[in-house]
């Protein structure tokens, strides 16, 4: 019988986002703190003889082709054709396990489709590197690369330019608002602060978590009160930030049981996670990479 991979595909807090630029194509340029946490999606890959990739388990509310296990997957099989012509390439039976909040600001799906891609990389033993998967996820999300990687990491650009960087590793509380952020709508917005000075990696870090802050902040609180509601609970017990363009937001503290003590309150009212923070992701503990 063939056997099933199980691979998790982690959640990442920016820890720090400053929009720096905008660029001629409407894109912004970032400076961000990935950090990656122990709160993971699951995905099944299970190897077929034929060419087809199937989705098994999927999410409601995302058709099968737009899902980003299955774009990541196809991307890889038409890289594979276009180099290697000759050669059928295999498919790929796919499952996903979901436990992170679609468009929280925790990357689950640039992580799921970065899990995709490492894993089949794996399984039809292709044999790219790190860096081109890494290039190829950026063509699924500004996010995919980070999870590639497999590492916190400071980056730039959109968040393809990264450094990995090794962050202290807190218990986090993380919290769902309830409402849905439109990430377009938050870049687009006028009021967003979209010019703030570079600075270089070393100040970043040397400042430490008290100097980080996100730069969408002001803009989502203003547009979704029950972000800016989440936010002000929060930050009665320690300082609180926004993850990526919201929803979630989250705050650190030191010890697992301090953290949980907050989440019980917090789950009155919101989805509530306690993670711990890492350096490396799981998914390459667990391919053994
Ligand atoms: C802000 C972050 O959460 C930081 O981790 C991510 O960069 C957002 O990445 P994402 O959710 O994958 O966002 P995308 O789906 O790529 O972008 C949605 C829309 O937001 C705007 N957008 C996004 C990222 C970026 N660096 N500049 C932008 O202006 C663009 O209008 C884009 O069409
Ligand atoms: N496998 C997948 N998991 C989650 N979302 C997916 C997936 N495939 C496609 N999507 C679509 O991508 C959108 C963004 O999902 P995701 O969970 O990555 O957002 P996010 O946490 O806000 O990420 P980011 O921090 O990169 O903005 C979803 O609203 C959904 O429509």
């Amino acid at each position: 019988m063939t056997k099933t991979l199980y691979l998790p595909a982690p959640a990442k807090l920016n820890r720090l986002l400053h929009i720096t630029r905008r660029r001629e194509d409407g894109y912004h340029e970032l400076q961000t703190l990935f950090q990656l946490v122990d709160i993971s999606d699951t995905i099944g890959l299970t190897p077929r003889d034929d060419h087809r990739i199937v989705l098994n388990e999927g999410i409601d509310d995302v058709a099968h082709e737009h899902n980003l296990v299955v774009r990541a997957a196809r991307l890889l099989q038409n890289t594979h054709l276009l180099h290697n012509a000759m050669e059928t390439p295999r498919g790929v039976t796919l499952s996903i396990e979901k436990r992170l909040p679609m468009g929280g600001g925790l990357g689950g799906g640039s992580s799921n489709a970065a899990t995709v891609l490492l894993g089949l990389n794996h399984l039809w033993q292709l044999n790219l590197s790190v860096d081109r998967l890494a290039a190829l996820g950026l063509q699924l999300g500004a996010d995919v690369p980070v999870f590639v990687k497999g590492h916190s990491a400071w980056a730039e650009g959109v968040g393809e330019k990264l450094t990995s960087v090794t962050l202290d590793t807190p218990w986090f509380v993380i919290l769902h608002p309830g409402v849905s952020v439109s990430t377009a709508a938050v870049f687009q917005d006028p009021e967003l602060t979209r010019n703030t000075p570079p600075i270089t990696m070393a100040r970043a870090l040397q400042g430490g978590a008290p100097t980080w802050r996100n730069d969408c902040e002001a803009v989502v609180k203003k547009r979704y009160p029950p972000i800016a509601a989440a936010l002000d609970w929060l930050n009665c017990f320690a300082p609180s930030q926004l993850t990526g363009t919201g929803a979630c937001v989250f705050a650190a503290f030191e010890t697992q049981e301090a953290a949980k003590q907050i989440a019980r309150n917090a789950s009155q009212h919101w989805p509530t996670w306690v993670a711990k923070g890492l350096n490396r992701s799981p998914l390459h503990d667990a391919l053994g990479g």
